[in-house]
């Protein structure tokens, strides 16, 4: 079996005074280059353009963005560092506005902030920057869940089809749905995947293909729009997505195509799973309609990649995520457990034991 090269799209630099760095997303397949992030607006604008994607990791970078807020200006009172992470904070929650998992780890972050007795302004940038390696080291172990959870439900699967990255690019390492695959594959079983190309933004074609080929998992690129006829060609043994953030009763927001996915799938009689971090979770939304979707760029789908494919002056419309309803999803595979999303006591159950 391949020795996979280790993913990991983000990583701390140096002591409380440090800087984030992260792998360009923007520029792979064809560039693997990294970016240092050393201000607050540096990481805001890493997070909304793109350059670090996907829930899980979208809460890590915010959570070292706070560390690094509190600390741009030096010789301050603790109050004053204080205050700076709240604003770091309320800034970077402004950033993009689907993925819970950012809000999540603001909240963590917030409680350490909001936190007595520090003395010293470096006990409280040291207590801050632990928390974001304590948020960033708790993905890491709930990614292996979740591919070790996995991994049975996919057992006699040998075609398995994606959507989007929700690989290691995705998280602090190993991702949530590719974690379920690469927990199968490095088991030694067999398995091919059917990557989606993933309109307007190619995070299929250009992010899944590229780490699931790092990995040694045999991949297959397709357009969206062929997910059906390979469904249909008896193809895909099992459909597995990630999620954005999913309500309390089970409906799981993704990237725009996963709840056509989902039709489908039910249609072709294939189980359709979501794997999920409990962190994507929010329990305060009874359904996925109450979830916010962000609204993208026009020139993503009129001119993404520096090409006009649609005339000037046509409108375009251009929503990065829908929401797959709870009666369509399988299971949800979460680091805690696999379950069913449409017993909602359960998923609370689950869920809140979590926090
Ligand atoms: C483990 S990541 C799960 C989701 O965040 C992922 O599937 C997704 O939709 C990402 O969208 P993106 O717009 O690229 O951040």
């Amino acid at each position: 079996m391949s020795n996979p090269v280790k993913i990991e799209p983000l990583s701390w630099q140096q002591e409380t005074t440090g800087f984030l760095r992260l792998i360009d997303q923007t520029r792979l397949p064809t560039e693997l280059v990294e970016i240092d992030c050393r201000s607050v607006e540096q990481v805001w604008t890493a997070i909304k353009r793109l350059s670090v994607r996907g829930a899980p990791a979208i809460g890590v970078a915010a959570a070292y963005g706070v560390c690094i807020g509190a600390a741009e200006t030096t010789r301050q009172s603790v109050d004053q560092a204080k205050q700076q992470a709240h604003a770091a904070a309320d800034y970077l929650a402004t950033s993009r506005p689907t993925a819970v998992n950012l809000f999540w780890a603001l909240d963590r972050m917030r409680q350490v902030i909001d936190r007595d007795g520090f003395d010293q302004t470096d006990a409280f940038l040291e207590a801050l920057l632990a928390e974001a390696r304590a948020i960033h080291q708790q993905d890491r172990d709930t990614c292996h869940a979740i591919g070790r959870n996995g991994a049975p439900l996919i057992a006699a699967a040998k075609n398995v089809l994606t959507h989007c990255n929700a690989g290691a690019l995705a998280t602090a390492e190993y991702g949530t749905a590719l974690a379920v695959i690469y927990s199968a594959h490095d088991s030694g079983q067999s398995l091919h995947v059917f990557a989606d190309e993933t309109r307007p933004l190619l995070q299929g074609a250009r992010l899944t293909a590229w780490e699931l080929q790092q990995h040694g998992v045999p991949v297959t690129v397709i357009c969206d729009s062929m997910a059906a006829c390979v469904m249909k060609e008896g193809r895909v043994d099992a459909v597995i997505v990630g999620a954005d953030r999913i309500a309390a009763n089970g409906d799981a927001c993704n990237k725009i195509g996963t709840y056509g996915l989902s039709v489908l799938a039910k249609h072709h009689n294939i189980p359709f799973y979501v794997a999920a971090p409990c962190s994507t979770f929010d329990l305060t939304l009874a359904s996925g309609d109450l979830i916010p979707i962000e609204q993208r760029a026009d020139y993503e789908i009129s001119e993404a990649f520096g090409k006009r494919t649609v005339p000037e002056g046509v409108d375009v419309y251009n929503p990065a995520f829908d929401v797959a309803p709870a009666e369509l999803i399988t299971a949800i595979i979460t680091d805690r457990g696999v379950i069913d999303p449409v017993d909602e006591a359960n998923v609370r159950r689950v869920v809140q034991d979590a926090s």
